[in-house]
């Protein structure tokens, strides 16, 4: 449903991120990126949400067209849900408002300035719900665990109501058992709505559990593609060569 078509990353500078690469992603599955830093991870999920352009060849969806076309990549912004590394809450504002902040894509410009409509609260708790934060939706989001925090995030973008999620390292920053909850909570909720889900994860256990399909990244360039059960101890090596880092095969 969405893809790149030769599609590749040079940035300003001169340096190539991504080599001329050709993938899509099936509607209703969830792929991990996996690879080292740098390997260009980021820069496939920047390309798929336009944030930048492909040097050269296209980004793709099905129904949509080429996003080059200003209407066909504000049709498919409205559609995807961003979770970031860092949650970017903003901490000042109750978890609630937080979350109202997904439907703000949706909102004509009077809507931005009255209060939000009672139907869109209530969308934002039932997302709350489904993170199992309900109970904190009145709490200032400062007052959350980092855990909480990312789970606020998947809220957040439920509340934007999209067909695709992309996620940039949700777990970098969380402990282990806050990861897997947040993961957890993540594919189930893809699962149940038929989200097309496309996150990028440095721990080779995780990408095996939560993952329909991994997409192994290495030097600019797709090094594996395939199920968890294919992930072996060779295909990691393709992957992270000799920088594979001591933790890549544990969860954590
Ligand atoms: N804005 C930028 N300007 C110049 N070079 C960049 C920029 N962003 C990324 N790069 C370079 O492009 C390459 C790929 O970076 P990218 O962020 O896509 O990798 P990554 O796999 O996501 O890494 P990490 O896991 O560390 O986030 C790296 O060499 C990086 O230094």
């Amino acid at each position: 449903m969405l893809g790149l078509q030769q599609a590749s990353v040079t940035y300003p500078g001169g340096r190539t991120a991504l080599t001329p690469t050709d993938i899509q992603f099936a509607e209703g599955q969830i792929t991990v990126l996996l690879g080292p830093s740098g390997a260009g991870k980021s820069s496939i999920l920047r390309l798929l949400n336009g944030l930048v352009p492909p040097s050269q060849g296209a980004v793709v969806r099905k129904g949509i067209g080429s996003l080059e076309q200003p209407l066909a990549m504000r049709a498919h912004r409205l559609s995807t849900a961003m979770i970031f590394q860092q949650h970017h809450l903003i901490g000042r504002l109750t978890v609630l408002d937080n979350v109202l902040l997904g439907r703000l894509g949706a909102w004509s410009w009077l809507q931005t300035i009255l209060p939000p409509s009672r139907r869109d609260r209530l969308l934002s708790i039932a997302a709350l719900d489904r993170v199992g934060l309900a109970a904190r939706a009145l709490d200032r989001a400062d007052g959350l665990s980092g855990g909480e925090q990312q789970r606020v995030g998947i809220a957040r973008a439920m509340a934007q109501r999209p067909s695709i999620i992309l996620a940039d390292e949700p777990i970098a920053s969380l402990d282990p058992a806050s990861a897997e909850r947040m993961l957890g909570d993540l594919r189930r909720i893809c699962c149940d709505d038929g989200l097309t889900a496309i996150v990028s994860l440095h721990q080779v256990e995780f990408a095996r559990r939560f993952a329909d399909r991994i997409v192994g990244v290495r030097h600019g360039g797709i090094v594996f593609d395939g199920p968890p059960a294919a992930l072996d101890d060779h295909a990691v090596d393709q992957i992270y060569g000799v920088e594979r880092p001591a933790g890549a095969l544990a969860a954590e």
